[in-house]
């Protein structure tokens, strides 16, 4: 069976359940409708190449958008080779790992960090989290039903490439931001990225960062070399979100083992990861509908929208 379809179906029996635990049903055993809860982002950050920050992106990212004041749980999606808990100098006991084989619940798994971002750590160096199963990639997904509150946003550090565990994160989430830097490999693996999530999943907006750039204009330069390639032959909207410059600071922080719009924020990318933030901020109510519009909390999301 085509890969994508398999995944699809998976998909969409994830709705069909959500459509299930529709609040609903509580009327329909005549009990009141549970005051209305906050609706939780799904955003899921992806890159196509290795290498191009989207780790960094997330955690700055994340931190940032937890510094203003929002609620902020931070997923390590990079199964088996997961690195957000040594960013932040974070030493978790227990990982997805451990979810999987029934050992703790998501709740265990929320590791505190700095102004109260909440990281979900994927466990690094095993071969079995390197290889899991779109069952389980479900399974992790569907875990988050179980979050006693559902933060204002989850998001998703995925993993390199374009391969079915990042399509299924991205393609539940419920915004992608795709971080692209100024390299041949990137832009293509960008590209590529983008094809396979319009075509094989629906996704049809996506959100362009360009790492590592000198400065504005190189960034919105980098924007309009993909766009026009993706306007030309695919049927999707890159958006420009913003850019993080090449900074030296930032490198500093990672060795530190600290997000760098938390130890320097006045440095040029902790000023542009505030600048990011900023723009999530600005964004209105998810724009997909349909399979692709299966929020990761689902079963929060449903009953904070009374659907
Ligand atoms: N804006 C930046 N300025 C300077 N260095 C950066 C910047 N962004 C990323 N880097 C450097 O690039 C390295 C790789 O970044 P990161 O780990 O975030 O990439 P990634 O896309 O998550 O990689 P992988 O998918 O392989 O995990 C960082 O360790 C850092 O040294």
């Amino acid at each position: 069976m085509n890969q994508a379809i398999g995944l699809e179906s998976m998909l969409r029996a994830l709705a069909e359940r959500h459509g299930r635990q529709n609040p609903g049903q509580d009327q329909a055993f005549g009990l009141a409708s549970p005051p209305p809860r906050k609706r939780c982002r799904a955003i899921a950050v992806a890159g196509g190449k290795g290498g191009v920050g989207k780790t960094t992106v997330s955690v700055n990212l994340g931190m940032a958008l937890a510094m203003g004041g929002h609620d902020v749980i931070l997923l390590d999606a990079d199964m088996g080779l997961a690195n957000i808990d040594v960013l932040l100098g974070l030493t978790p006991t227990r990982h997805i790992g451990h979810l999987l084989d029934g050992a703790c619940g998501i709740e265990d798994l929320l590791l505190p960090a700095r102004h109260g971002l909440k990281v979900v750590p994927a466990g690094s160096g095993t071969r079995r989290l390197a290889q899991l199963s779109n069952t389980e990639h479900a399974a992790v997904i569907r875990a988050f039903d179980d979050l006693v509150s559902p933060p204002d946003y989850l998001l998703v550090d995925t993993a390199a490439g374009v391969s079915d565990n990042v399509a299924m994160f991205a393609a539940a989430a419920d915004d992608v931001v795709l971080v692209v830097c100024d390299e041949p490999a990137s832009l293509t693996d960008a590209y590529a990225m983008l094809k396979v999530l319009s075509r094989d999943f629906g996704v049809r907006r996506f959100r362009m960062v360009a790492n590592m750039v000198r400065n504005l204009g190189e960034a919105k330069q980098l924007h309009q070399k993909l766009a026009r390639v993706s306007d030309r032959f695919l049927d999707v909207a890159l958006d420009f979100m913003g850019m993080v410059p090449n900074d030296e600071r930032l490198r500093q922080a990672i060795k530190r083992q600290s997000a760098v719009v938390d130890l320097w924020p006045s440095s040029r990318s902790g000023q542009a990861f505030k600048q990011l933030a900023g723009a999530v901020d600005t964004w209105g109510e998810p724009e997909r509908l349909g399979l692709d519009r299966i929020a990761f909390f689902s079963r929060q999301a449903a009953v904070a929208n009374g659907w």
